[in-house]
């Protein structure tokens, strides 16, 4: 299947060309597409330089910095304009090792075709290396808000290395997507749930960056939880109003 690797990037000099060399020896047939918003480290012209060295990557320049949720969104637009099938999500710090990427396509292709494989530290078999205490505690805390929250039966709904039927994305209404920071991977989870789809979760080991530094910010947190937080409550309001008049409550 003709699948595209989505690589977001904001200030990723030192990590992206390692991270995009391991993507193209493990899993040689994927397309890989660099997200850059305006890095002022120059990653966007390292990007660049190795799309100009290898037509299998490609490289999307945005204005300026408007966080992970706007550049996905983006990506996969040029994805789907494109004709890809299969559409993944990867940090560029090899976080996501790419050596842990023909696992997941395969799972993606099995007969019983998954909406959504997501990579999963929460699930047995999955794992964490290097991650300080409180990190691991707001990620594992995070995603049982999410669960209970939003009803959605997964273990990993923040986590960014995922695997998508480009025809489930086809469904989705993404122009509507106002998530900015990293509860767009919670929106994209429950949107998927919402709508019906088979999600599957597969352990994955998420390995913190060597270079660079995480973007994780207060703003990120706050927009995470009181996105949740509003999401939650509108869906149980609906759930509710449906078993009062009878009708059956969504998903
Ligand atoms: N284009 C673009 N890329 C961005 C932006 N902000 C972050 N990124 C890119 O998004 C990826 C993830 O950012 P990190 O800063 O490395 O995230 P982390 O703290 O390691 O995040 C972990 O937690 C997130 C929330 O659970 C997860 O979404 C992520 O996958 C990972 O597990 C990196 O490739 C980073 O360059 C932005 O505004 N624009």
């Amino acid at each position: 299947m003709k699948t595209l690797v989505i690589i977001p990037t904001y200030e990723e000099r030192d990590a992206l060309p390692r991270t995009l060399a391991r993507t193209r020896a493990a899993a040689p047939e994927a397309d890989v597409l660099v997200v850059d918003d305006n890095s002022p480290d120059g990653t966007g012209e390292l990007a660049d330089a190795a799309a100009a060295a290898d037509p299998g990557v490609h490289v999307l320049h945005r204005a300026g910095k408007e966080g992970l949720g706007r550049a996905y969104v983006a990506g996969f637009a040029w994805a789907l304009e494109r004709g890809y099938d299969l559409v993944v999500e990867m940090d560029a710090d090899g976080s996501h090792p790419p050596e842990q990427l023909p696992l997941l396509l395969e799972r993606a292709q099995l007969s019983d075709a998954p909406d959504l494989v997501l990579g999963s530290r929460w699930v047995p078999g999955g794992a964490v290396v290097n991650w300080p205490g409180r990190r691991e505690a707001l990620s594992r805390g995070g995603n049982l808000y999410v669960r209970l929250a939003l009803g959605v039966p997964v273990h990993d709904a923040t986590g960014g290395y995922r695997v998508y039927r480009a025809a489930t994305l086809r469904r989705l209404p993404l122009a509507e997507i106002q998530s900015q920071g990293y509860c767009f991977q919670v929106d994209m989870t429950w949107r998927v749930h919402r709508a019906g789809g088979h999600i599957v979760e597969m352990p994955i080991t998420f390995v913190e960056r060597a270079e660079g530094r995480s973007k994780m910010s207060r703003q990120i947190v706050l927009e995470a939880l009181w996105r949740t937080t509003a999401w939650g409550l509108a869906h149980r309001g609906r759930q509710l109003r449906a078993l009062l008049t009878g009708r059956r409550p969504p998903r």
